[in-house]
């Protein structure tokens, strides 16, 4: 529950606007991760303000800061799927339809500029730190519930969003129209689902098709695929920024991957290598995700639109980054001495 007095003070905090939060703040180079995390609930609030999203959908400011701490408080803290990476992931989102003018120039509608912002942010809600895989292998709850389905722990994150907004005073779709709510619930229930990686590898050939033939605005399967790119997009964007920030990332993702694989050993099963701290060498392991998921993600990105083939560029350079360390890289004097080796 999120108290009164907590939303009245982030209501209080000056109306951040884009300028005082960071002046970087809407380049694609800004690190979200930088931010202290006490800004980041009024830096969400001041997002909303910036793309008059409560001016377009009617949303009360009060509600909106109760779902954004809401929201928040739903998010657990293992070290990788938690509050900053869901924040991470929204400002990625954030940037895409603010630099693009995806509305304006009619790539999205604004309804489904406000679903997949919203997505964004719950897209983790209560993640535990472990796989779909993990839960069925741990029978957990989740997996009794889900697993005939598949991608349990997205069909979780999109009940938890839903009671979230069914939460008194939290929803911020209160004041659309009938047919808006209910779009934009599927909306989200859709772009969620599609931040399973195994749906994005499944639909890949259709991704590519749609950066091969060319946006069409008419088609509705058109929007729909750029939102689920977007999305996964916005989901690895860590992949996009500087190579400390990006390497800092991806030691995250491993610190959970590798405490999944000491769980699973205790249950007596063998987990992947990719999970399994004594066998995973993390440089081999990011060069192939790098090949295999994020390079191919922001080069279709990049075909579709390309002001944003510096992305490409980064993932790129922080790529060769991964190739000399796996090359148990040795470190020339002038690295050391100029203490580049970190
Ligand atoms: C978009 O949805 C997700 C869901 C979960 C995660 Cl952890 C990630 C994610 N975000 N950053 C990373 C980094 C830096 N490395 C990763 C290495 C492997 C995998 C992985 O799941 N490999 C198996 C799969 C290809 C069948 C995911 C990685 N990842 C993204
Ligand atoms: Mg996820
Ligand atoms: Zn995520």
């Amino acid at each position: 529950k999120v108290s009164n007095e907590e939303t009245l003070k982030l209501l209080q905090e000056e109306s951040m606007n884009m300028q005082n939060i960071d002046i970087n703040f809407c380049e694609f180079r800004f690190v979200p991760r930088s931010m202290e995390e006490l800004k980041t609930s009024a830096a969400v609030v001041a997002v909303f303000q910036d793309l008059g999203l409560k001016e377009r959908w009617s949303i009360n400011q009060e509600t909106l800061s109760r779902f954004v701490l809401m929201v928040r408080k739903g998010y657990r803290d293992p070290p990788y799927h938690n509050w900053m990476h869901a924040f991470s992931v929204f400002h990625f989102s954030y940037l895409l339809i603010k630099r693009l003018r995806l509305v304006q120039q009619d790539y999205i509608t604004d309804l489904e500029a406000l679903a997949l912002l919203v997505s964004s942010l719950c897209h983790d809600v209560d993640h535990r730190g472990t796989t779909n895989s993990f839960q069925l292998a741990s029978n957990s709850v989740l997996a009794a519930l889900y697993s005939s389905e598949g991608s349990v722990m997205e069909r979780h994150h999109f009940a938890q969003s839903m009671c979230i907004l069914n939460t008194e005073g939290c929803n911020i779709f209160e004041n659309l129209s009938s047919k808006d709510y209910t779009r934009c619930l599927d909306l989200m229930q859709d772009i969620i689902l599609a931040t399973d990686l195994a749906h994005h590898l499944r639909i890949f050939r259709k991704l590519k098709d749609l950066a091969t033939s060319g946006f069409d605005k008419s088609r509705a399967e058109h929007h729909q695929l750029l939102l689920f790119l977007m999305m996964t997009a916005a989901d690895l964007s860590d992949q996009t920024k500087d190579w400390k920030s990006s390497r800092n990332a991806a030691l995250l993702v491993y610190r959970e991957f590798f405490s999944q694989g000491d769980l699973e050993k205790a249950m007596g099963n063998r987990p992947v290598e990719m999970m399994d701290r004594d066998k995973a060498c993390i440089p081999t392991l990011q060069i192939q995700f790098i090949d295999d998921v994020a390079l191919p993600v922001y080069s279709l990105l990049a075909q579709l639109f390309p002001e944003l083939s510096i992305l490409v560029d980064t993932v790129n350079s922080n790529r060769e980054r991964w190739v000399t360390l796996e090359d148990g890289h040795v470190v020339s004097p002038m690295e050391i001495l100029t203490n580049d080796i970190d």
